[in-house]
């Protein structure tokens, strides 16, 4: 049966995206998810999203990796289902949505999405790297040859090494430009390779940088592979609230397969 998707990117970050309002995509069919996601022999993307409907809200958010598994919260792909709910015209220019990870109010405005992302009240500060989760989980180290460095095989390496094994966790490689601005490098769980932009990293970089008192700013520039994007929040006594990750969101092509 032909399949009709529309393809977005979110900073380089790509997505198949899928209107499912109907029920009619096969959510057990693996290889199907990662024939679609392929970037050879299908359309190519680091995963695939579905919009379904909601009884309370807006929509539906369900993600999957490139590997075809369903996986935990992706805040590029968010941005991009709020650009493709109101392609769809399921709303104007405000969302509010479940996803894996809970409620997510958004906004758009031209190809700029504002993702309202979860509290943060534990981050795990240990000697060389902080972990946290954003909706995904995170593993942020510094680098400062982040330009040169092989983020696919010493990412691999951390992702599937101890304490994270086959479960996994995303790993993000940063360099840090002034206080208000990071650049960031991201080994993505599930790609298993390197992503030109991680929603839940940079939001995971953002607010490890100032747990860490690498910046007092509650509004940081992440300098990403595939363009750049905007983390802001609030925090008091450890707790990170009213984190909302900020860029563009752009449609690049509708087809069928
Ligand atoms: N690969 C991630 C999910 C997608 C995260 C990323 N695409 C984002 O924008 O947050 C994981 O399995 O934890």
């Amino acid at each position: 049966m032909q399949q009709t998707f529309y393809k977005y990117q979110g900073t380089g970050n790509d997505f198949v995206m899928i209107d499912n309002r109907q029920q009619t995509f096969d959510k057990k069919n693996t290889e199907q998810v990662a024939f679609l996601c392929d970037r050879r022999f299908g359309v190519g993307a680091d995963g695939l999203i579905l919009l379904e409907n909601h009884d309370d809200f807006d929509f539906k958010m369900v993600y999957y990796n490139a590997d075809g598994n369903e996986s935990s919260m992706c805040g590029n792909g968010g941005r991009c289902l709020v650009a493709f709910a109101k392609q769809l015209g399921v709303i104007k220019d405000k969302a509010v949505f479940e996803a894996i990870d809970g409620l997510h109010h958004a906004t758009i405005d031209g190809d700029i999405v504002k993702l309202q992302m979860l509290d943060v009240d534990t981050i795990e500060k240990h000697e060389n790297h902080v972990f946290l989760d954003t909706g995904s989980p995170h593993h942020v180290q510094f680098e400062n040859q982040i330009e040169a460095f092989d983020i696919k095989t010493e990412g691999s390496k951390i992702r599937y090494g101890s304490p994270y094994n086959e479960a996994g966790s995303n790993v993000n490689f940063v360099k840090k430009v002034n206080d208000q601005i990071f650049t960031v490098r991201t080994y993505e769980r599930g790609v298993e390779d390197e992503t030109l932009s991680c929603g839940t990293g940079v939001t995971a970089v953002a607010l490890a940088m100032h747990a860490i008192n690498e910046t007092t700013e509650n509004l940081i520039t992440l300098q990403v592979q595939g363009g750049e994007l905007r983390v802001s929040f609030d925090v008091e006594n450890g707790l990170y609230s009213n984190v909302w990750l900020i860029g563009p969101a752009k449609f690049v092509f509708k087809g069928t397969i």
